[in-house]
């Protein structure tokens, strides 16, 4: 039996040069529909369906800039000995420059290799993905935060915090001084000298989002960048998150487990199917912001929270019974 939805839970929340990270030729392109218009991928097989819940007024959560990157139509096989496993399958989607994009779906159904995909760690078999904002010049375009921190033990903080300044070139002093700000930020502050193995789970995911941050790229791809870290944890750099993206207003893909999370950080959610994995659905997430607990109107957070699990759920089932052996 499926799990019931999430219950609302008591946290007090606080030129451009197209670059193609992989093609191919591929006629089979959706266009990401808005909240208002009808389905319509020009081949009568809507895959991508994108909701807009009544009730929760007009306003597309996200502003709907120009879109930021775009992937169409995009399959992954991954192949090995022991058997080929189809991780995506006709993958569409765009998301908007500036925009705060959450990711959910059943657990196996390809999440994180979309988010590879976007950063470049790995080619797409087939269709494409498109970064649609200029190239920087002297900034990474994509920058991932993963779960497992990905900071180097035998760095320091600051040292960790500078590396991709290093990296790029910028003198000692410089990367020094970019580096403490965002130390500050995430209020790490006296910990600059510190190794990892000195700093508890929390801090050092705080010195790896530090580091993302320090790096400047256009897109931030996050997966489920504070999953195995306590709630209150959690919840504070939750936070941290949201107001660094707030000032930098750079666009963000964030994947996560959390439906409740994805309300609280996303302007738009894209529930995936099962595997192999493609965007089954998207709800505008059209709450005000800051979206804490006292301006967070509860009937319209439990709306959004009941058109996402209603579309994951039969997503997780089938994702369950596959993995129990009851369907192929
Ligand atoms: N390197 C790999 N080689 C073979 N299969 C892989 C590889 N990486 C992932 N897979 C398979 O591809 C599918 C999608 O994996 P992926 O990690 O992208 O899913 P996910 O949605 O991020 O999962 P979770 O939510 O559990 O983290 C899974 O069936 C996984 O076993």
């Amino acid at each position: 039996m499926t799990p019931g939805p999430p219950q609302f839970g008591s946290r007090s929340w606080p030129d451009v040069p197209e670059r193609k990270r992989s093609s191919s030729s591929n006629s089979n392109r959706l266009a990401m529909r808005d909240a208002s218009a009808p389905i319509d991928d020009g081949d009568g097989d809507a895959s991508v369906e994108s909701e807009s819940i009544e009730g929760g007024g007009s306003r597309p959560a996200s502003g709907r800039g120009d879109p930021c990157l775009r992937a169409t139509a995009v399959n992954k096989v991954y192949r090995s000995p022991s058997g080929d496993v189809s991780a995506l399958e006709d993958v569409t989607l765009e998301v908007y420059d500036r925009e705060f994009f959450c990711l959910v779906g059943p657990s196996g159904c390809g999440k994180s290799t979309f988010l590879r995909l976007l950063g470049g760690l790995l080619e797409c078999d087939s269709g494409e993905i498109e970064i649609l904002k200029p190239e920087p010049d002297d900034r990474p375009t994509t920058n991932m935060v993963f779960q497992e921190y990905g900071i180097f033990p035998w760095k320091s903080v600051i040292e960790n915090v500078a590396f991709g300044l290093k990296m790029r070139g910028v003198p000692k002093s410089r990367r020094h001084e970019i580096a403490r700000r965002y130390i500050r930020k995430v209020n790490l502050d006296g910990f600059e000298e510190s190794y990892p193995h000195q700093l508890s789970g929390g801090m050092k995911q705080r010195v790896s989002i530090a580091r993302a941050f320090a790096n400047d790229p256009e897109i931030f791809l996050m997966d489920e960048p504070f999953g195995a870290l306590d709630a209150q944890t959690k919840q504070y750099l939750l936070e941290e998150l949201l107001s660094l993206w707030n000032e930098s207003k750079k666009t963000v893909v964030y994947v996560t487990h959390d439906i409740e999370e994805a309300i609280h950080l996303g302007d738009r959610i894209g529930v995936m199917s099962a595997r192999p994995g493609r965007i089954k659905t998207v709800v505008d997430v059209d709450l005000d912001r800051p979206r804490t607990r006292d301006n967070i109107p509860v009937d319209r957070f439990e709306e959004i929270q009941e058109a996402v699990w209603t579309s994951l759920s039969d997503e997780v089932e089938r994702s369950v019974e596959r993995s129990s052996g009851r369907t192929p």
